[in-house]
């Protein structure tokens, strides 16, 4: 047939695919040929982004031959490999990884210089994919990097928006959201593949039939849409092995109607086509506060849909057994967003396959794995079953089924316990009828995990703890990890020849051994190397902020960096309350300006574009950083910067140059934090409560290189039971009266009361995350911060430390992890 493989008779065509020579000429010619031949441009009459594009096609042309052949090896290995199902992935730039990956960067420089070209000047062009909101999205990207480095046969599954996470510009200290419209000039690493597009439907109706007998189901959807898969190369480091992250695309499958067309009602001639290709448009802009809206769940649907077809079809041989599916493949559900898949799998296998149910559902409950993200209840996703009903019919059917099934196996295990039945049932009869994806994904998932050990206590004890009685070694434990290769050895250059120096290369896929730094925190020579590349990265950051942002970050000044998304929970308001109250000492005269260590403090974070408070308090600080960056009285002491649009570029220039690691959240609300992990491994010393992963930070780098504060999570809950009165810390506290009563006042708001007067009053009479309780505490740690800065070299030896201690934190480590506990897919090597 003419889709079986040609079988080749030309030498070439027989023999193996090599990439070009990896030499300056061979990268010089790979390049013109790119620039000639697939931007059709000549040197001289380029622009800027053909040159661009034209190094990023140099650069996969390398990593082509390794794909190739890995693809073909996972083909003919058929060991059990991973599907890593996750709704965001925040990838960052490509180049840079993909240059260090093919070991590339020096001879591409090198390259480039020979073509009159600055590498760095190309670098700048490439538009980060914002394909994710945060932690979620990037621990999604560190992931996949650590798979592929480790050898471990896996696919990322996603979705393609064709809008990432909205670009964030400040119009009087307010956000403004615009679209990321990241495509437009090309996206060079992608290779899409129409001719594999999945049929996705949606609405219609079940019908019930007999078979020979066999009463069975089966889905007469609506409509459908198209699923166009696009790869990108997830090149492991050193290794030679590029796993793939295959993302979906939304289009009509019926295009443009000419009938209706030449009727002459144009809109209604593309509507189904743009009804049908608003699935992949944009991002939903929210963290940890899901949007219940259906093209929500279409997304989700579409994607797991279109990602298990592709699997089945394509990664399993035509005659494989589908009784022997879970030896093949485990499939990660990043949170709740691709949980869908677990009844779009039991249909395939029942509906489709002709599968027995009981079968089926042995197979399903050994096929999937679903790691929780949150402790939020309002983040755990509840769909009404009218909306599912009328969307995926035959999919709730099936989950009822699964629901009976499972409340038979409560009822038999724990009698007729209605209140456990009530609390256990997957469906939700309040506030409407629904179905909390949080419990299908634990009564399918082979393992359930956490992402710290506090967030994976918190999640049997509170979350989920009948599930935990009921399914005794279902839940376990993962601690998130970052990937030492985008954060320390890309983003931390002076950092990384520093360890390379002292210990060797290994560290870079075998971070535990940073532990080797311990020894050379006693040496003073190598603490003096260590704080000038802090130095360093400092002068860098501070450039980029002049020519980004116009921002003149002042000498010698401590970075007191925190960066995150906008969320009440993590307590940005008690940050801007330990500013306000330093500027309020000063202002008032109340502080001698030279008793209070300089500071520069720097914030970078979205609010979700539905979520006002939290705009409120972006609005706050900006409001802040202009009075105080105007104010005479504490010039040289205090300056306020927020730079907008924080994302992975951004944050890979100002994490490697801050000191301070801000990680405040309330505890018992951050499952993790990764941000935190960064930090560290950069030297930065965190001021923070024991939540999430701040916890096992703590523990490893030790309570002297840690500024810890605040309630822990057991006495947070015993305050919320008590009753908590935040305005009775309001009236107990002259410092934090003073703070608040002088945001109340107007002074950040040109005198106007009722511009920060929500903000306020929310603290005073709600404060939910407790800002107020805490607020002593984190006062007197910020003052040891303080008083502990004073001696930099006592500092830069408790930073080595942090460094020295944080190899725990590597994604690889985490990824160890999950094939131990979880997964049980060792490396293909
Ligand atoms: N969604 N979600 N959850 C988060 C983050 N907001 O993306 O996942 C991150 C990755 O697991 C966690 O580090 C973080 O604590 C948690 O809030």
């Amino acid at each position: 047939p003419a889709s079986a493989a040609p079988v080749a008779t030309h030498p070439l065509a027989v023999a193996p695919v090599t990439g070009p020579p990896s030499s300056v000429d061979g990268f010089v010619r790979e390049f013109l040929n790119n620039l000639n031949y697939e931007q059709g441009v000549a040197l001289s009459s380029s622009s800027p982004n053909d040159r661009y594009l034209a190094l990023a096609y140099t650069v996969r042309d390398y990593l082509m031959a390794r794909w190739l052949e890995d693809q073909r090896r996972q083909r003919e290995v058929q060991a059990k490999g991973v599907c890593y199902l996750s709704a965001e992935y925040l990838l960052g730039r490509q180049l840079d990884n993909n240059l260090l990956a093919a070991r590339l960067t020096d001879i591409a420089t090198e390259a480039m210089a020979a073509c009159g070209i600055d590498i760095d000047d190309l670098r700048q062009l490439e538009v980060e994919p914002g394909l994710g909101n945060g932690g979620l999205g990037r621990l999604a990207a560190c992931f996949i990097d650590s798979l592929a480095t480790m050898s471990v046969p896996s696919t990322g599954y996603g979705l393609r928006y064709e809008y990432g996470i909205f670009r964030q510009t400040f119009v009087d200290g307010e956000q403004i959201e615009q679209p990321d419209a990241w495509l437009t000039l090309g996206s060079p690493w992608e290779f899409p593949h129409p001719e594999a597009a999945q049929t996705i439907g949606f609405g219609g109706y079940t019908e019930k039939y007999d078979d020979e007998g066999v009463a069975r189901s089966r889905w007469v959807p609506g409509w459908t849409v198209q699923a166009v898969p696009y790869n990108y190369m997830v090149p492991g480091y050193h290794n030679g092995r590029v796993n793939t992250l295959r993302l979906w695309s939304a289009v009509a499958s019926s295009a443009f109607d000419l009938r209706i067309f030449n009727a002459g009602d144009y809109a209604e001639a593309v509507r189904a086509q743009t009804f049908a290709e608003n699935i992949s448009k944009v991002l939903y802009p929210e963290d940890s506060t899901p949007q219940g809206k259906e093209l929500r769940l279409q997304q989700q649907y579409f994607f797991v849909a279109a990602s298990i077809h592709d699997f089945l079809e394509h990664s399993l041989s035509p005659d494989f057994d589908l009784a022997n599916l879970p030896d093949r493949v485990i499939f990660q559900l990043n949170d709740t967003h691709p949980v869908i898949a677990v009844p779009e799998l039991m249909r395939v296998l029942v509906d489709e396959k002709g599968m027995k149910w009981d079968a089926a559902w042995a197979i399903t409950q050994q096929c999937f794995a679903y790691t929780c993200h949150t402790l939020l209840p309002e983040a755990l996703e509840m769909w009404s079953v009218d909306l599912l009903g009328r969307l995926l019919p035959r999919h709730l059917e099936i989950i009822y089924r699964i629901n009976d099934e499972f409340l038979a196996a409560v009822r038999e295990r724990f009698g007729d316990d209605e209140m456990r039945i009530r609390n256990m049932s997957i469906i939700a009869d309040f506030p409407e009828r629904s179905v909390r994806m949080a419990f299908l994904a634990t009564v399918a998932g082979a393992k359930v995990n956490g992402v710290a050990e506090l967030h994976s206590q918190l999640l049997r004890e509170k979350v989920l703890p009948d599930f935990d009685e009921f399914y005794p070694g279902k839940f376990t434990n993962v601690t998130n990890g970052v990937t030492p290769r985008r954060f320390v050895r890309l983003a931390n250059p002076g950092l990384a020849s520093l360890i390379t120096e002292a210990l060797g290369a290994g560290w870079t896929v075998d971070l535990e051994r940073l532990r080797g730094l311990e020894a050379f925190a006693e040496d003073p020579e190598f603490r003096a190397k260590f704080a000038e590349v802090k130095a360093a990265n400092k002068r860098r950051l501070s450039d980029v902020l002049r020519t980004r942002d116009g921002f003149e970050v002042s000498d010698g000044h401590m970075l007191d960096v925190m960066v995150k998304r906008l969320h009440e929970y993590k307590r940005q308001m008690l940050k801007v309350l330990h500013i306000v109250t330093l500027y309020e000492g000063i202002a008032s005269g109340r502080v001698a300006a030279a008793d209070v260590q300089p500071r520069t403090f720097i914030f970078g974070a979205k609010a979700a574009p539905g979520y006002v408070m939290a705009k409120r308090i972006i609005h706050l600080i900006n409001a802040v950083g202009s009075v105080v960056n105007a104010d005479p009285r504490v010039e040289g002491r205090l300056q306020v910067l927020f730079p907008p649009n924080y994302n992975v570029t951004l944050a890979e220039r100002v994490i490697p140059a801050a000191d301070l690691s801000e990680q405040i959240s309330l505890a018992g609300k951050e499952a993790s934090g990764t941000g935190n992990m960064k930090f560290a491994l950069s030297g930065a010393l965190t001021i923070g409560t024991d939540d999430g992963a701040n916890v096992e930070i703590r523990q490893l780098v030790g309570d002297d290189n840690f500024f810890l504060f605040g309630m822990t999570e057991p006495e947070v809950e015993a305050l919320w039971a008590k009753g908590y009165k935040p305005s009775d810390f309001y009236q107990a506290d002259e410092g934090l009266r003073r703070a608040i009563d002088l945001i109340a006042s107007g002074a950040f708001s040109g005198g106007d009361r009722s511009t920060f007067e929500p903000i306020v009053s929310n603290l005073l009479y709600d404060d939910r995350f407790m800002v107020l309780a805490d607020y002593a505490s984190y006062i007197a740690a910020q003052a040891r911060v303080d008083a502990a800065y004073a001696d930099q070299d006592a500092w830069t030896r408790s930073s080595i430390l942090n460094v020295a201690r944080s190899g725990f934190f590597s994604s690889d480590r985490s990824i160890r992890d999950y094939i131990d506990r979880i997964w049980h897919t060792p490396p293909v090597l």
